[in-house]
């Protein structure tokens, strides 16, 4: 094993050792009260299985020795991605009746499209949502009818949320159902750039809508590698998928039946089945530090620099950014998909995915290869691949070569040497910035101020012609307390437009990026946020500001006594109300900082004895 990684891996321990022991002694008193329907009254039990449609599920249910697994499902039309699973319920419990068990749809969670609410007020509310689905899935879970659970999510913040309620019940053994991505539709890059063309008034809005419909074009998780498809890197590299299975596409014989496996196995691994593993025994300590691995050698979404922070703690683990900063420095970017390449998740997977990648880091002593998996002890199993022998689903070895190096390589050839996520800190605070995204002649920018308090201002300054020139945007007041902690994407045509011109741009704000953000350099997440009267409530129009990716500097470069001196912005009024945001407000208020996952939890899951 790579020393940093086992450095890194031992003081998470040392620092989580108090709160994970609290979290496995509550596991496991979860745990020994048995198949807790067996322990319902009566009437709660006759509830509880009043809605099975067939007298054999009934009869099962009232026996011990059969399981019942709840199916959490995050399912709606709004994101491309959950489409698919519309019919997957009526799939699985077809697939427990062929192994004598039970399923029952615990629950639904909303999820947010974070495409549509781009740029939206909605989109306020979209980190928010996270918390939401956690509550939500705990809801579900706790009719307690349940010996195992799988959990339908695949987007931004619905896979968060699932894991942060679903470790609430970690005494459980749990599987998540990947959907698969949509078949490649206009490469990305080709998207971007009728987008840049459309904001400088070159493309017509029909021509924008007609690019956006070829590259959005029909069921299935979006094809760029944003923060849906970092979280399925990250959730089968932490062994929560089946191996191989997060880029197989939807509605094919394949999908299908990995999903009918995911059921039998997730029966399996019950007290029934015989291979009892919770998710508690799961998500430990090594399956963290490998799933921030995964992240940096994929150049995954920034946005996972606050949920893996946030679905750790629930876990009782202790993860900084500063553990995901050493572990990028010794963890090689080996992928190159937009917006670090113009390759797709589709080619990515093509070219040997994530079984290649699992191999390849393995080999070079960067993941963890004893842990406990849904597929059984040893992440070795995940670089096979599934594929179907007539109507038979077996695993493969997965290629030992990339099919392409343009797209995947291996460590001993890497892009990088080290991984696509930096921690950036200075006297405006602490921030995350992904380098990988960003070429090496734009990853330092140092020029004047430019103060913005909505990026809509941004905007209208651009269309103003305020902003041909050298500057750093800094977008305050969008931290979590702030508004929500919205993503900021719409800014990266203009700020891409400006850059192709030739302007030193960069981006500074509390605020978040989509994981599909690119080219320009940002430093966001920075914490403490102006909301609390952090750093960037000081800053001013005209102030000469350092963006370092290199050194991972983020600097005001104004004499400390003037700095110190200077009185802070006052906090914008009238926000926060209008598109549910006033429901939301209790939660703004209890938000942690972005460093400890932005989390309305942070503080009770601190605090639990
Ligand atoms: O973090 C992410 O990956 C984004 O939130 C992504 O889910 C979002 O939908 C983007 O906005 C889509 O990209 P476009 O807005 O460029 O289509
Ligand atoms: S990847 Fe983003 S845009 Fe695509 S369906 Fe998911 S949330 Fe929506």
């Amino acid at each position: 094993m790579h020393p940093r990684i086992l450095e890194v891996t031992d003081r998470l321990i040392a620092r989580s050792r108090a709160t994970r022991e609290r979290y496995l002694a509550q596991m496991a008193a979860a745990d020994s009260q048995g198949p807790h329907r067996g322990a319902l009254q009566c009437a709660n039990f006759a509830h509880g299985v009043a809605g099975c449609g067939s007298a054999e599920d009934k009869q099962r249910l009232r026996l011990m020795n059969e399981a019942n697994v709840g199916i959490v499902t995050a399912y709606n039309d709004m994101l491309s991605a959950h489409q698919p699973y519309e019919h997957y319920p009526e799939l699985i419990k077809q697939a427990l009746r062929q192994v004598g068990s039970v399923g029952q749809v615990a629950g639904g969670v909303p999820a947010m499209c974070d495409g549509v609410t781009q740029g939206e007020p909605g989109m306020e509310l979209s980190l928010a949502s996270r918390e939401v689905i956690a509550m939500s899935t705990a809801v579900a879970l706790s009719h307690n009818m349940f010996d195992a659970a799988m959990l339908l999510g695949i987007c931004d913040k619905i896979v968060p949320g699932l894991m942060i309620g679903a470790l609430r019940f970690g005494h459980l053994p749990m599987i998540f159902v990947p959907g698969g991505p949509m078949p490649s539709g206009i490469p990305n890059k080709e998207k971007a750039e009728v987008r840049q063309l459309y904001a400088e008034g070159k493309a017509t809005r029909e021509q924008l809508l007609e690019s956006e419909m070829k590259s959005y074009h029909s069921p299935g998780t979006c094809t760029f590698y944003g923060t849906a498809n970092t979280n399925q890197v990250v959730m089968e590299i932490m062994g929560l998928h089946l191996p191989g299975s997060s880029f197989v596409n939807p509605y094919t014989q394949l999908r299908d039946a990995l999903t009918a496996e995911a059921a039998h196995q997730v029966v399996r691994l019950t007290r029934q089945g015989g291979e009892y593993t919770p998710l508690c025994r799961i998500i430990d300590e090594k399956a963290i530090v490998n799933s921030v691995v995964a992240l940096n050698a994929t150049g995954g979404s920034t946005n996972h620099t606050l949920h893996i922070p946030a679905f750790a703690r629930a876990a009782g683990i202790q993860l900084t950014w500063q553990d995901m900063a050493d572990l990028s420095a010794v963890t090689p970017t080996l992928a190159k998909v937009y917006p670090n390449g113009q390759a797709d998740v589709n080619h990515f997977h093509a070219c040997g995915g994530v079984p290649f990648m699992v191999r390849t880091l393995l080999e070079a002593g960067l993941l963890h290869e004893d842990v406990y998996t849904v597929a059984g002890h040893g992440l070795s199993r995940y670089t096979q691949e599934p594929f179907l022998d007539g109507e038979r689903l077996v695993w493969r070895q997965g290629p030992e070569q990339s099919l392409d190096r343009n797209i995947l390589r291996s460590v001993p050839e890497a892009f990088s040497p080290e991984g696509g996520l930096r921690v950036l800190t200075g006297n405006l605070g602490n921030g995350v910035a992904k380098v990988s995204a960003v070429a090496p002649e734009h990853q330092v920018v140092e020029a004047p101020a430019r103060v913005f308090e909505t990026q809509v201002d941004l905007a209208e300054a651009f269309k103003a012609g305020e902003l041909e020139r050298d500057f750093v945007a800094v977008v305050r007041f969008q931290g979590p307390k702030a508004n929500g902690m919205p993503e900021l994407h719409k800014l990266t045509p203009y700020l891409g437009i400006l850059q192709d011109r030739g302007f030193k741009v960069a981006l500074v704000t509390d605020g978040r990026m989509s994981g599909a953000s690119g080219k320009v350099p940002a430093a966001i997440h920075v914490s403490p946020e102006a909301w609390d009267g952090g750093p960037l409530a000081r800053v001013r129009d005209g102030d000469l500001i350092r963006v370092d990716g290199v050194t991972g500097h983020l600097q005001v470069l104004v004499d400390d006594i003037a700095w110190n001196a200077r009185e802070i912005a006052p906090r914008p009024q009238g926000t926060g109300v209008g598109c549910g945001r006033e429901l939301f407000a209790f939660m703004r208020a209890a938000f942690s900082p972005a460093e400890e996952g932005a989390s309305a939890f942070t503080a009770e899951l601190d605090s639990l004895r």
